[in-house]
């Protein structure tokens, strides 16, 4: 039996195929630029032999119906999946699941119904995942399928570190308080990272870093979150690609008096003009890498804004913890980028983070593994995230409950 696991985003559905005997990915891939004139479709698959293959072209998809459309004839096209019926579970990411889900949950109408109530506290992603579900749901009728929510590894955070410090009716009557996303990231890094300290989860205290185009610090006491800094919305924290993170909330009573600026503006200048693109009119931290390299001034600004914060988080999650046996970094920036690893750990050696600078920027390193000296206290780790796998075990895992 197989599993599919689709991200549907606003524009765009990445997913992945996996076999649940050895939970081997057989394909992945993306359809993007849904309602654009050229999109853009790609895929990757191993064949009976176990030989990979990829595949990329460019052709117009005008609605997440036609992308799934497209995504099941080229997984039958490609022979991984030949028939709907190999398929036990699809599970989706759904990254506001408000305070309901503290667990998966199976997709019927009362379920789709309670991630559209929640869409205007994630408006850049949970409008994607209804339409990719409904599509899912049209398209595979007989297939259970599973929502798996970032926000609900979070829910264990107590009111201290969720509750904001404003009127208490917002709270209790609007459920104004922090969430806090990429749970499925950060909870499966940290699986990781216990078992590469060689301890069980519950008695690790860990500090993870998940830093891609969105990202955002978490802080785990004894395998729980005990506080992560997005907040209602992913908007909250660290600088990301387009997203400014923590800001003095009288910014946008500025920007609202004097500006003239109204909700739509504000929500389209911090959630999609502002963070890295923002500083210095990039948001590819490669290319970003590049030019600081080069000498731009601005790019080296975006990098110096994104470490102090890094920073500040690491700090105060230490503080929060007590003791930390290992920070650890993942997504695209944090598996990759070693000077943005080898900034926020700058400064640290008092804490006990102690990177091993050479580890830290070698090239040949690739996967799960150790940046930190021996003599390190808290041991510094990279562990490439991988959500799909995650979310793929865990709809199994809710199916499979259900069924019992
Ligand atoms: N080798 C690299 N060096 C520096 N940054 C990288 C590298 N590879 C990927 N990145 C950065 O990772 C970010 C995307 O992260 P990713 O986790 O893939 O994003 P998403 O949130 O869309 O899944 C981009 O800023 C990209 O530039
Ligand atoms: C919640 C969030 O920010 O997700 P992403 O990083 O996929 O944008
Ligand atoms: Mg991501």
């Amino acid at each position: 039996m197989k599993v599919l696991v689709l991200n549907s985003g606003s524009s765009s559905i990445k997913y992945q195929l996996f076999r649940v005997q050895d939970w081997q990915a057989l394909a992945s891939g993306l359809v993007a630029r849904i309602g654009e004139p050229e999109g853009e479709v790609k895929l990757n698959w191993l064949d009976s032999d176990e030989v990979s293959h990829s595949s990329q072209e460019s052709l117009p998809i005008s609605s997440h119906e036609q992308g799934i459309d497209y995504i099941i004839r080229a997984l039958r096209d490609s022979g991984v999946l030949v028939e709907v019926g190999e398929l036990a579970a699809i599970g989706h990411r759904v990254v506001h699941g408000g305070v309901r889900f503290k667990q998966p949950a199976r997709i019927d109408d009362s379920v789709i119904e309670a991630i559209r109530e929640v869409v205007p506290l994630a408006p850049l992603h949970n409008p994607g995942h209804l339409a990719g579900i409904e599509a899912a749901c049209s398209h595979f009728p007989g297939v259970p399928s599973v929502a798996v929510f970032d926000t609900a590894f979070h829910q264990t955070m107590p009111p201290a570190a969720y509750r904001y410090a404003i009127p208490e009716a917002l709270y209790t009557e609007h459920r104004i308080r922090r969430y806090g996303f990429h749970g499925t990231s950060h909870h499966y890094v940290a699986k990781r990272a216990a078992e590469l300290l060689g301890k069980p989860l519950d008695q690790c205290n860990l500090i993870s870093l998940h830093l891609g185009n969105g990202a955002s610090a978490t802080a785990i006491r004894a395998g729980q979150c005990v506080d992560t800094s997005m907040g209602l919305t992913p908007l909250e924290g660290l600088v990301m690609g387009t997203r400014s993170g923590d800001i003095d909330p009288a910014v946008v009573i500025y920007l609202c008096k004097h500006l003239g600026l109204d909700a739509d503006g504000l929500d389209r200048l911090l959630n999609r003009q502002s963070g890295l693109l923002g500083l210095c009119g990039v948001n590819d931290m490669r290319e970003i890498d590049q030019l600081a390299a080069a000498g731009d001034e601005r790019a080296e600004l975006a990098i110096a804004i994104t470490t102090h914060r890094l920073k500040k988080y690491i700090g105060a999650y230490y503080a929060e913890l007590g003791r930390v046996d290992a920070l650890v970094f993942t997504g695209g920036i944090g598996e990759n980028a070693a000077e943005i690893r080898r900034r926020a750990c700058e400064g640290l050696e008092r804490l006990g983070i102690r990177l091993d600078t050479e580890l830290n920027a070698s090239r040949a390193q690739r996967g799960e593994r150790c940046i930190s000296l021996p003599e390190s206290e808290v041991r510094v780790l990279v562990v490439p995230t991988n959500e799909e796998l995650e979310i793929a075990q865990q709809a199994l895992r809710t199916v499979a409950d259900i069924d019992r």
